[in-house]
């Protein structure tokens, strides 16, 4: 049993929760968390992209995790997403993480201007000393980032003795093999998590300990299956359904609506679970979209009926 289990295993990117007239809804981040623990997920990833970070306030986000924190504190794993576009106020969201008592806090690098790696670690690990007790997960989404973590940067981080994991969304598999190989050349344990959904079963195969997915949300049973069956290395069934998985996030990425809005439908279809819509410019639905989510919620439903028999 290792110090970093809490981190192996499905952990879905938490959502944007609104009220009606799309202000960040605490109420409503609370019943979230509540339906993700009667999931029986691993954890949650707060804050991130599908939690619209980059469109909220630092009193937002705060107020995020706070009420995610009421409702998780020995229940789930959390991981904080406190990257802001500057260091000054994403320090602010890494204190106050600590304070509240998250396990990790992530970071994408700084966007908008291409900084040097000396400037990128620097940004890190002021983010990262803000918050001494807490673990740091670098977050590398290069194709919305607009930064990749290279291996020399990566090397810089590894001096950081709170830097545990790397949250991978880049599309080749094989960085998850690099940092994971790396990880453990340089400390005892080292956590890479799968970004891209569509390409769990083969993060998984190369290296990833589990995964943080923006899709994860609804359908989480599906995931925790999936995960089943790569740890019981039934390689053809797990490629079925994620085949089947896959099928699903392709009808909710036919919309012209943004996915978020399309996931958030989907919720409150099948789950009855209401957070709104998405927050300007992220595109809410309209009619046809509203088509497009139902049978995303559909070929949901048929595959929970299909897979978890
Ligand atoms: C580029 C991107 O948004 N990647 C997503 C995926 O979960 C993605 O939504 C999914 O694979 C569907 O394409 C996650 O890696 C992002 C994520 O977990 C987060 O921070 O919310």
């Amino acid at each position: 049993m290792s110090r970093l289990d809490k981190y192996r295993g499905i952990i879905p990117a938490f959502y944007a929760c609104y009220d009606e007239e799309g202000n960040v809804s605490g109420e409503r981040v609370q019943a979230l968390t509540q339906y993700f623990i009667d999931k029986g997920v691993k954890g949650v990833y707060v804050n991130g992209s599908s939690g619209e970070c980059i469109y909220q306030s630092v009193e937002e986000r705060k107020l995020i995790i706070e009420n995610v924190m009421a409702v998780a504190k020995g229940k789930l794993t959390v991981i904080n997403h406190v990257a802001c576009n500057n260091t000054k106020d994403s320090v602010e969201l890494a204190k106050h993480s600590e304070s509240v008592g998250v396990d990790a806090i992530a970071s994408i690098p700084p966007i908008y201007f291409r900084l040097p790696e000396y400037s990128i670690s620097a940004y890190w690990n002021a983010i990262s000393d803000a918050a001494p007790n807490t673990d740091f997960v670098i977050y590398n989404i290069p194709q919305l980032a607009g930064t990749a973590l290279t291996m020399s940067l990566f090397a810089e981080m590894m001096k950081n003795p709170r830097v545990i994991a790397v949250k991978n969304s880049s599309m080749p598999t094989q960085d998850i093999q690099m940092f994971k190989s790396a990880g453990l050349a340089a400390k005892d344990d080292f956590v890479v998590f799968n970004g891209p959904d569509e390409q769990f079963v083969a993060g998984r195969a190369i290296g990833a300990d589990g995964g943080i997915g923006g899709t994860y949300g609804v359908m989480p049973e599906l995931f925790l299956k999936l995960n089943e069956l790569v740890e019981a290395g039934e390689k053809g069934q797990a490629c079925e359904l994620q085949y089947a998985i896959n099928e699903i996030i392709y009808k909710m990425c036919s919309s012209r609506a943004n996915m978020y809005a399309v996931a958030k439908e989907i919720l409150r279809t099948n789950d009855n679970v209401n957070i709104g819509g998405v927050r300007e410019p992220l595109e809410n639905l309209q009619e046809a979209d509203v088509m497009i989510a139902h049978e995303a919620a559909e070929m949901v439903k048929a595959a929970k009926e299909r897979y978890l028999a």
